[in-house]
């Protein structure tokens, strides 16, 4: 009686407070465990078991913790911010960094607004003073944002957000981003300037909306503060770390700063007796403990944004906003995912079917091929990018070989470690029109032949001439699979010198035998005798490329594709290979 094999589900790590809105798609099928509150030590102690960690901008992903995740897949972070992730120490380990590139942007500039308001207005400083019995009204007069110049740091997504709601306010605005797009600024009513000293000077309101990276940490100390107007405000809703603590805590204790509102800080929360502390304290400043993204529609938002993505990696699909990978726009995206799952599947085959195979001489590996040339034609050869498909190929050939020792390849990795294989893939495009086909693309792979000078008529990656293709010959032919989708689902339909569409997944027999009577009968009955259902069968016949050789027997061959319901036992495929006319015999598992 066959028993029942339990397969765990994978297990995903959420130290930090996610909303539920998101880890509800991720309960039923995976383990969820929120935990708060652990120490670094507690986080490293337990982070092997888990496929997928959900993070907020508290913990801290470091290369030790990545390090000792040994089964882990995806770190996601439900925000903007990586900061506090290791991407490079990731991508090393092939795990795919995740975030939430918008899900919080309105909430964050709202906050930035909200400062801003309150800074002017002495908002925190009057509540305190009304809170402790006063009524200071002539201590608390405040200035208006009407009319004033509002520089902004980083013209990217919040800061635009800022820019478009000051507008409304009636403030003149300007910004420094040497990377912004310059429609969205004018579209904005933003005058971008060419340097951070242009907008400094002119600045009533400074506002920062830069990433914390090595080109922005820092980037307003004593130097700049001292050129900005006695009057100037300035609000921090982006990150610790770019403003000088000490430096601004001086200039407001100097006068030469009239305020500031800010949300985040080098160290959160920050050390007692620390700058930031100060800071927090002073009466010209209005603080929130980094509440940037900390509504309730952008926790929403986040969380579902990221889980949808936890789901993906976990399910072997693409993410739609990873870090440290390619970006994909959504349709591009919709485009690629069935063939990603092709091209894994025509890799996988590549190994499984080449490496090792029964033969009447018994069990035969052959070597594996390191040069590969992968052609996409059709509608596939318009992509922008490629880079999953090639991902996909990567893995596909090496999982077969490396399953067992863990190794996870993937798009993030998947260069590096063909690099290290010594692995060469050529990419090309086709589009030449392929309208006779029933498909809208298709793809070649081929595994080169080796060469030595007397095999060099083979090589058909230079030369596409039909007389070339008649010339192939064992041993030193190229290798071919090619494959294309339908429905969305994988299809082979050339396998080397023989052609006949099969769909790529299950465990597959192939068989190579002379193209006679009698065979389908002899291998179904061999395999009704050992209990293997089979589930669906292809003959192919030999490619019209390849000539029929007089004297040769390969002329006389098809291959039989049998899909079964469950492994074959090398008993059952050496019985096979015994009876004359099943000439070669493999079991792949796609
Ligand atoms: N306090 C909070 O809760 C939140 C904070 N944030 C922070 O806000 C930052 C900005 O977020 P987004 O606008 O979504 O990012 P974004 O990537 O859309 O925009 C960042 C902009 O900064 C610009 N930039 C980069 N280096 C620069 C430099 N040296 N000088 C001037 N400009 C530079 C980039 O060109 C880009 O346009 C995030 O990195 C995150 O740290 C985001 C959300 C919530
Ligand atoms: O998204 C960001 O970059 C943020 O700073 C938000 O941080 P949080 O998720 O609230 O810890």
């Amino acid at each position: 009686m066959p028993v029942a094999v339990h397969t765990p589900k994978p297990k995903v790590l959420i130290p930090e407070k996610v909303s539920p809105d998101g880890l509800a798609l991720l309960q039923g099928q995976f383990e969820v465990h929120e935990k708060k509150g652990l120490s670094p030590e507690e986080l490293k102690a337990i982070i092997g078991d888990y496929e997928a960690l959900i993070v907020r901008s508290e913990t801290k992903v470091t290369a030790e913790l990545l390090e000792a995740a040994k089964k882990l897949k995806v770190v996601a972070r439900a925000g903007v911010g990586v900061d506090n992730v290791d991407v490079a120490s990731a991508t090393k380990h092939g795990i795919i960094v995740v975030n939430s590139p918008s899900g919080n942007i309105n909430a964050a500039a709202e906050h930035t607004i909200a400062l801003m308001m309150s800074v002017a207005r002495n908002v925190g400083d009057a509540c305190a003073s009304i809170k402790a019995g006063k009524w200071e009204r002539s201590r608390l007069v405040g200035v208006e944002a009407k009319g004033k110049t509002l520089a902004i740091v980083g013209l990217g997504k919040v800061g635009l957000t800022v820019a478009r709601i000051a507008n409304g306010f009636g403030m003149r605005l300007i910004a420094y981003d040497p990377y912004a797009n310059p429609n969205l600024a004018a579209s904005a009513s933003v005058t971008l300037k060419p340097s951070l000293a242009d907008i400094l000077k002119e600045a009533d309101f400074l506002t920062l909306h830069t990433p914390l990276i090595a080109s922005t940490r820092g980037m307003i100390g004593a130097q700049e503060l001292a050129t900005m107007k006695p009057t100037a405000r300035i609000l921090n809703v982006a990150r610790g770390g770019m403003i000088d603590e000490d430096a601004l805590l001086e200039a407001l204790e100097a006068g030469t700063i009239a305020g500031a509102g800010i949300d985040v800080f080098t160290s959160e929360p920050p050390q007692p007796d620390s700058s930031a502390s100060r800071l927090i304290a002073h009466p010209k400043v209005v603080a929130t403990p980094h509440l940037g993204a900390s509504t309730k529609e952008a926790q929403e938002n986040v969380s579902i944004d990221v889980c949808e993505q936890v789901v993906s990696i976990l399910s072997g699909e693409l993410p739609r906003s990873a870090v440290n990978a390619p970006i994909i726009l959504p349709e591009e995206y919709r485009t690629l995912q069935p063939f990603v799952a092709l091209i894994e599947k025509m890799g996988s085959l590549y190994t499984q079917h080449y490496s090792s195979h029964f033969s009447t001489s018994g069990k035969t590996a052959q070597q594996f091929r390191t040069t590969f040339d992968i052609t996409y034609e059709g509608s596939l050869a318009n992509l922008n990018t490629t880079k999953p498909l090639f991902a996909a190929l990567v893995k596909g050939l090496l999982t077969p070989f490396t399953s067992s020792d863990g190794l996870n390849i993937n798009l993030v990795n998947a260069e590096i470690l063909a690099k290290e294989r010594g692995i060469l893939i050529n990419e090309a495009r086709s589009r030449e029109n392929i309208e006779d086909k029933p498909y809208s693309s298709f793809v070649t792979l081929r595994a080169r032949a080796s060469r030595s000078p007397s095999h060099q008529r083979s090589d058909l990656s230079r030369s596409n001439s039909p007389s070339a293709a008649k010339t192939l010959k064992k041993p030193e032919e190229d290798q071919i699979i090619q494959g294309f989708v339908s429905a969305n689902r994988p299809y082979i339909s050339r396998l080397d010198r023989f052609t006949g569409e099969f769909v790529a997944k299950g465990t597959l027999l192939i068989c190579r035998n002379f193209d006679s009577c009698g065979k389908i009968g002899f291998v179904g009955s061999q395999l009704g005798a050992a209990g293997v259902n089979i589930r669906s069968m292809c003959v192919a016949p030999l490619h019209e490329d390849v000539e029929e050789v007089e004297g040769e027997v390969e002329g006389n061959e098809a291959l039989m594709i049998l899909g079964v319901d469950r492994p074959v036992g090398e008993d059952v495929v050496k019985g096979l290979v015994k009876e004359e006319g099943v000439l070669e015999v493999s079991v792949v598992t796609l």
